[in-house]
């Protein structure tokens, strides 16, 4: 039996579940990507690059960003792997890599010092997009309302640009502890007090408000715990252990309250970006239809990287498609084609992202 077929029939009530919107074709290279190897992704910490703080477009041609992508360079050159790997660019972020070849995990680059200063932070492709997707600019109060380990947080940090807060909240007291890890070494100590890390429920958080000083959001990221369907490995049996429909179910209705949650703490004009790493409709679609039903204050807008304000942006990169307008005999409300599906492949993870705003 080959890889692909081993993973279908382990896997085979979420291959059913899932074929009622992905076609055979589709099925067939989610088996694929599920038993390939994912090449090795990060970033630039432009945070940690001389001129702190500028934005990340214009540090894209800077000499330190290329001596630290040198130094990366030439610890690949060192393997013995065969064809050579090479840090290749991503085609929409001047600040995001990848290594070209797949025998190359994270582990054989975590020792460089680049690495241990903070320049560079291993971060998948799709986790870069979410940050990006929402936009923060200079000044903004953003929350972060399931922030561990943080890597989006610390992009937010980026756009504020030196002025605003992100309030990075985790229910988790451990993960917390990983991302207060992540700040000590992404963020330059001029920064630190441009984040708040607490530990609390997303869903008790609007009761909670004098955690933060009592006022409301320009902008909230809700990354929300979900079913992880776009990130599984067959080789990770942890990755897909869980995975069941009540599992699905259970993540709908947690994201459902988190996203409810988020309402009352975002200012008229401000904007809210959910996203998941996971597939299945009701996870995605589903939850932000039932929210925008509830909320007529809410509407869906474009995602706020240029990209996807040109009119083909899906057919720009392979991965990339639009969210469902319906499903199952639903007709989802507003505009979800505005939303990015990343499809999972040897580069990116599975990812939903979609922006909304809050009429003024
Ligand atoms: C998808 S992960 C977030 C990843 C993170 N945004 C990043 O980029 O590093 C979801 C997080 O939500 C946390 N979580 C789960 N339930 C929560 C809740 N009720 N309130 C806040 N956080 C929650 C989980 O512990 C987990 O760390």
């Amino acid at each position: 039996m080959s890889a692909i077929a081993r993973a279908r029939a382990s896997l085979s009530p979420l291959f059913d579940h899932l074929s009622s919107f992905l076609t055979p074709t589709e099925l067939h290279q989610l088996a694929h990507a599920y038993t390939a190897p994912r090449n090795t992704t990060f970033r630039l910490n432009t945070l940690k690059l001389a001129r702190q703080g500028v934005s990340r477009n214009k540090t894209s041609t800077s000499p330190e960003k290329a001596e630290v992508l040198a130094k990366i360079q030439a610890a690949l050159n060192e393997t013995k792997k065969r064809p050579t790997p090479r840090v290749r660019a991503c085609p929409w972020s001047p600040n995001a890599f990848k290594v070209s070849h797949p025998g190359i995990a994270v582990r054989h680059l975590a020792g460089l010092g680049v690495h241990k200063e903070g320049k560079i932070h291993f971060q998948s492709w799709s986790s870069i997009l979410a940050p990006l997707c929402l936009g923060a600019q200079p000044g903004w109060r953003v929350l972060d309302m399931c922030a561990a380990p943080g890597g989006k947080s610390m992009m937010l940090v980026e756009d504020i640009l030196g002025k605003g807060l992100i309030v990075c909240n985790e229910l988790d007291p451990a993960r917390a502890k990983r991302l207060q890890k992540n700040v000590d070494t992404l963020l330059p100590a001029s920064m630190k007090d441009l984040v708040h890390v607490q530990v609390s429920d997303g869903r008790k958080l609007s009761a909670d408000r004098e955690l933060f000083g009592g006022q409301l959001f320009d902008a909230i990221l809700l990354d929300a715990p979900c079913s992880g369907e776009g990130i599984i490995a067959m080789s990770v049996p942890a990755s897909y252990k869980h995975w069941s429909l009540a599992w699905v179910q259970r993540h709908a209705r947690l994201q459902g309250q988190l996203i409810a949650a988020s309402h009352p703490l975002l200012k008229k004009g401000g904007y809210l970006t959910y996203s998941t790493c996971t597939l299945s409709v009701e996870e995605n679609e589903l939850v932000v239809h039932e929210f925008l039903k509830r909320h007529p204050d809410m509407e869906v807008v474009e995602l706020a990287m240029p990209l996807f304000s040109e009119p083909d942006w899906s057919s720009r990169v392979s991965s990339f498609g639009t969210g469902f307008s319906n499903h199952l005999g639903t007709r989802f409300i507003d505009d979800m084609s505005k939303a990015l599906r990343v499809f999972p492949t040897e580069e990116y993870e599975g990812f939903f992202v979609i922006r909304m705003r809050k009429r003024m």
